[in-house]
C-alpha cells in the first residue's frame, strides 16, 4: 500500500487553481526557505506544536500518515463543488514532489475520477519525477523564487540549478502552467532579481500567466508554537503600490498577471 504524509486538507479553497478547490499539504520538503508561511511542513516526519485550548497550552501533532484511498475519499467529498464551479485539487505543501509514488498515485485516482489537479511546486526535484507526473497533471503553478545562484541557495538552502532546468522542460510541454513569484522584501524582492526573472520570462513559450505573491506575516504565530524564532521577525509586506508597480511592469511585457493567485 502506498502512503504519504499529509499535515492539512484546506476545503472550499478559492486560491492556487481556477474554482472552489481542496487543497492537500504535502509534508517535508527539501528547501528551507527563510520566509517560509508552512515551517510545520517541512520536516518529512510529524512535529510537534503548541496550541492554546481553554485548558491552557497543549501539545498536537502536525503530520498523519494517509493510505492513497483514504485521501482520495477526503478528496471526492467535495467533486460536487469542483464540478459547478470548475475547480478541483491543489497539492501543496512542504513540497507535494518530495512523495512522488504517493502523489502519483493519488493523481491517477483524481484523473480516473476527472477531478482537475493542480501542483503547487518550488520544481526542485529529479527531472524524471516532472516527466512522470506533469501529463497527470492539469495546472502546475511554478515559483520562480531566486535567479542568481548564490543568492538562492543563502535563502532557500539548495541551489536553483535542477528549478531551472525544470521550468525549462515544462515550458517545452503540454501541461498548462503558471510562474509564481513570492515578493520577499530584499531576498526575492530586489530590483535585480525581477530584472532577472523578467528577462528569463520572457524567453518562456507556453507559459499562462504570472502570479505575484506579496509576502506576509501569517506565519510569525507558527514559528512560535513550533518553539523557534521568526527568521522573518521586523519585515514588514511591501506596499500596495510597490507590488502594483511590479504587476506593471510584467503586464507591460504582455503576461497575465495576478497578484496572490
Ligand atoms: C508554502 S509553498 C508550498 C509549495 C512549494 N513548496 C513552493 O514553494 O512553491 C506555497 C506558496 O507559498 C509561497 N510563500 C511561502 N511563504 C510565503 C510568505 N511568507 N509570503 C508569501 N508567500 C509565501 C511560496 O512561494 C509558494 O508559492
Ligand atoms: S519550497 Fe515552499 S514549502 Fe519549501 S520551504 Fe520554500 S516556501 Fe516553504
Amino acid at each position: 500500500m502506498t502512503q504519504g504524509t499529509i499535515f492539512k486538507i484546506k476545503r472550499y479553497a478559492l486560491h492556487d487553481g481556477p474554482g472552489i478547490r481542496t487543497t492537500v499539504f504535502f509534508k517535508g520538503c527539501p528547501l528551507s526557505c527563510r520566509w517560509c508561511h508552512n515551517p510545520e511542513g517541512i520536516d518529512p516526519r510529524p512535529v510537534s506544536m503548541v496550541k492554546a485550548s481553554p485548558e491552557g497550552a497543549v501539545h498536537e501533532t502536525v503530520g498523519e500518515v494517509m493510505e492513497v484511498a483514504e485521501l482520495v475519499t477526503a478528496i471526492e467529498k467535495d467533486q460536487l463543488f469542483y464540478d459547478e464551479s470548475g475547480g478541483g485539487v491543489t497539492f501543496s505543501g512542504g513540497e507535494p514532489l518530495a512523495q512522488p509514488r504517493f502523489l502519483e498515485a493519488v493523481l491517477d485516482a483524481c484523473n480516473r475520477r476527472d477531478i482537475h489537479a493542480a501542483l503547487d511546486t518550488s520544481g526542485f526535484a529529479p527531472a524524471a519525477v516532472l516527466d512522470r507526473l506533469l501529463p497527470r497533471l492539469q495546472l502546475v503553478l511554478f515559483d520562480l523564487k531566486i535567479m542568481d545562484a548564490d543568492l538562492h541557495r543563502k535563502y532557500t538552502g539548495v541551489s536553483n540549478e535542477s528549478i531551472i532546468e525544470n521550468l525549462n522542460r515544462i515550458d517545452g510541454g503540454l501541461t498548462p502552467w503558471r510562474l509564481r513569484i513570492p515578493l520577499i522584501p530584499g531576498m526575492t524582492d530586489t530590483q535585480t532579481n525581477l530584472e532577472q526573472i523578467a528577462r528569463f520570462a520572457a524567453g518562456l513559450k507556453s507559459i499562462q500567466g504570472i502570479d505575484l505573491l506579496p509576502f506576509h506575516r501569517i506565519a510569525s504565530g507558527k514559528y512560535r508554537r513550533l518553539g523557534l524564532a521568526d527568521p522573518m521577525a521586523g519585515i514588514d509586506p511591501p506596499s500596495p503600490d510597490h507590488v502594483a508597480a511590479i504587476k506593471d511592469r510584467f503586464e507591460s511585457t504582455g503576461f497575465d498577471v495576478s497578484i496572490g493567485g
